[in-house]
């Protein structure tokens, strides 16, 4: 099976940079659906699994994608026709449901196979649905599909009050009122930096989508739109895992590309437990040395702790004199990498939401499985600290969300390898 092996008792330090963020990708990738005139060409997009699923998944509905250059892909949708997504690339990632709002701006109907749950929780789309259906849209599920459509093929603004300030119901129900027929207000909407690139990525194209960061958004629909470039911000988790990596190895790494702003919690986090934080405008730097403090954390919605970095951080809290606290709030399942951890010697109790850690002076290498994708860089970091090596499994999660994990720790002078696994007839050769 592929797997990454880390060598243990390493420090990081050097400089590296941050790719384009997958969490704003993703439904940028999902807007190329709407209709517009000409091409849009996307800067900065990160060539991962995930990435490589949603440009197939829009490529089967009649989008045109081409790869300028390693980083640089141009979309064209004005050949779309086709109103419904495919389970089976549906199913492989959760972002491919944010093709819903676009195809139903589209076309007034759209079906698409039913997300499903995760690892890290079951995943509603309530508040998706809700929002649709306030736009005028009729919504029914069956065998496995949700089924859209709009009396008079065109949604009309409508104001929406999201219970939770869910990021992927804020950005397609933001996608489907670009189009509508008036104004949508969207309240108690998301403020991720994710939605933000969105809105203005959807602005750029003649969308007017307004106060996209703030709880309030406000859509006045448009006629028409058309192909723009656009830069994708730069992936703060991604960032966060590296400057986490400098905290938990006593190291001096430099994100270049890291957002502060955007990563004002972690960051934050990091100075109380008394390592230091500088930021410029072009990046972020974290040093650390002597023993870290404890630290009681909580993920919450932007701004506060992601919960994408929760795992990362519980890595590092593992070997941080001390006890700590980490209480999960977004989603219900997202501590899977709990069992991991231990294996490798952490001292780590749930109860209910919350983790406490004590921290243990090492960790020892074991093979450990990622359950999910921040699941595996938390491991990674584990093994970085931990006497021995160490074997993470389960790399197919890590390579959705993190370009080239391997060479951008090594460049930090850590040292991992990646280990393909044998194909399937090589094993049955030697079996015989
Ligand atoms: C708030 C939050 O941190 N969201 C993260 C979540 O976005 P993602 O869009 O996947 O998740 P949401 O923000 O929608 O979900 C947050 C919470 O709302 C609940 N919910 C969501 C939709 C719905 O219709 N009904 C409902 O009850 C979920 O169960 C969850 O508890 O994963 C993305 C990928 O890792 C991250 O980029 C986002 O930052
Ligand atoms: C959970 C994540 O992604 P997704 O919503 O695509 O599962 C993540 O980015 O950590």
């Amino acid at each position: 099976m592929t797997r990454i092996v880390v060598q243990g008792g390493q420090r990081l330090s050097g400089s590296v940079r941050a790719s384009g963020a997958k969490n704003a990708v993703l439904p940028i990738l999902a807007a190329a659906l709407l209709p517009s005139r000409g091409a849009s060409v996307l800067e900065d997009v990160p060539n991962l699994s995930d990435v490589r699923h949603m440009i197939s998944l829009l490529e089967v509905m009649g989008v045109e994608a081409e790869w300028v250059d390693s980083t640089r892909l141009s979309l064209s949708a004005e050949t779309v026709e086709s109103k419904e997504a495919p389970a089976d690339l549906v199913r492989k990632m959760r972002a491919s449901f944010l093709v819903l709002g676009p195809l139903l701006s589209r076309f007034g109907y759209a079906r698409v196979a039913m997300p499903g749950g995760c690892s890290i929780g079951e995943r509603p789309i309530d508040l998706h649905i809700k929002g649709f259906e306030a736009l005028g849209a009729e919504v029914e599920i069956g065998n496995g599909f949700i089924e859209a459509r709009v009396a008079g093929g065109r949604l009309r603004g409508a104001k929406i009050y999201l219970d939770f300030a869910s990021v992927g119901a804020t950005q397609n129900i933001m996608m489907a009122a670009v189009l509508a027929d008036g104004k949508t207000v969207i309240e108690n909407a998301a403020k991720e930096p994710e939605i933000v690139d969105l809105a203005n990525y959807l602005n750029k194209m003649g969308a007017e989508v307004r106060g996209a960061g703030t709880d309030e958004i406000r859509i006045n629909g448009v006629r028409e739109l058309r192909g723009v470039e656009h830069t994708v911000i730069p992936d703060r988790i991604e960032a966060g895992t590296f400057l986490i990596g400098a905290a938990i190895t006593g190291g001096d790494v430099y994100v270049e590309g890291a957002i502060s702003n955007h990563l004002t919690p972690l960051l934050f986090k990091l100075k109380e437990s008394g390592a230091t934080v500088v930021d410029d405008v072009y990046g972020v730097r974290v040093t650390a040395n002597g023993p870290l403090r404890p630290l009681d954390v909580k993920t919450l919605v932007y701004p506060g702790f992601p919960t994408d970095l929760q795992a990362q951080m519980m890595a590092m809290l593992t070997v941080t004199p001390g006890t700590s606290f980490i209480t999960e709030t977004v989603f219900e399942n997202r501590f899977m990498h709990v069992a991991e951890l231990k294996r490798m010697g952490a001292d780590i109790r749930i109860d209910g939401r919350t983790a406490m850690i004590k921290g243990v002076p090492r960790l020892q290498g074991a093979k450990v499985t990622s359950t999910d994708l921040r699941a595996g860089a938390c491991l990674i970091l584990a093994g970085l600290v931990a006497e021995g090596d160490t074997e993470v499994y389960g790399v197919h999660h890590i390579d959705r969300g993190y370009v080239d994990i391997c060479d951008k720790f090594m460049r930090l002078g850590a040292e991992l390898k990646r280990v393909e696994a044998e194909p399937f007839s090589l094993i049955e050769k030697k079996a015989t």
